[in-house]
């Protein structure tokens, strides 16, 4: 399979007397893992909602191989492969397990047999067969968490981008969408792009880390490199750490 790379390119993002993004500049290739970090209110999701067109670009520019992303709405950047998850899971709690990740292949223009097809395979691999007839209020929070990672699936994206997806997780299901999402981009030939907070989790999941402070990228690399950077210490641990 031929490699496509989802490539930010030099992005700024302004709200209201704040640069929120400040020239970031992030690659990921299919195939690839890729955590974001950084500090509390860094930017991180503001770089997610900056590539699915949920917020505007000040400047700079975001494409998936050829097309550009930049510029166009979130239904449109998902019907150019690239799908997300929310910090705050968005389910229909008065439909289906089934239901729920059913609609989202739908939505991207699957027929209804294969969008069924579909759904009961993502359900497998997920290990949410059992709770295919539960409705989504009724789930627990991990169970949530996996049908909204399902759902972004049944979009069947080349790039996927997780905010947070082990928040509210014990343990065990922590440990459990590790090996879920360890094996999707072999298994899919996605690339994956994963903010959390659960540095255990970042560390042995990802391939390549992105840290964001104040907006900005301070560093990029694998993680004995990210680990030991001057500038990451400090943004974590405060000034002078890294020189402690
Ligand atoms: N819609 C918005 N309007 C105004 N300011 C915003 C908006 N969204 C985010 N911000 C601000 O932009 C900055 C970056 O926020 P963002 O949520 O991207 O950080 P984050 O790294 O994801 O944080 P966390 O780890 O706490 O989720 C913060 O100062 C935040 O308050």
């Amino acid at each position: 399979m031929s490699e496509t790379r989802l490539a930010v390119n030099a992005v700024s993002v302004e709200f209201t007397g704040l640069r929120a993004l400040d020239h970031v500049s992030l690659s990921l290739a299919t195939g690839e893992v890729v955590g974001l970090i950084g500090p509390n209110g860094s930017g991180k999701t503001t770089l997610i909602n900056a590539i699915t067109g949920q917020v505007k670009l000040a400047s700079g520019t975001i494409t998936a191989g050829s097309t550009t992303l930049s510029g166009l709405s979130p239904r449109e950047v998902a019907l150019a492969g690239v799908s997300r998850s929310f910090q705050i899971v968005r389910l229909f709690n008065t439909m289906t397990v089934f239901e729920n990740v059913e609609a989202a292949a739908l939505a991207k223009g699957a027929s209804r047999t294969i969008a069924a097809q579909r759904t009961q395979n993502l359900l497998d691999e997920l290990g949410l067969a059992a709770k295919a007839d539960e409705l989504g209020e009724n789930l627990s929070y991990g169970d949530k968490r996996r049908v909204e990672i399902a759902r972004a699936l049944a979009a069947e994206p080349l790039f996927l981008l997780l905010d947070e997806p082990a928040a509210g997780m014990n343990d065990a299901e922590t440990e459990a969408l590790l090996h879920t999402l360890a094996e999707l981009p072999g298994k899919r030939g996605l690339g994956l792009l994963i903010i959390d907070h659960d540095m255990g989790l970042i560390m042995r999941l990802c391939h390549r880390l992105h840290v964001l402070a104040s907006g900005r990228t301070i560093a990029e690399g694998d993680a004995a490199h990210v680990r030991s950077h001057p500038a990451v210490i400090e943004a974590y641990l405060g000034k002078g750490a890294a020189h402690a």
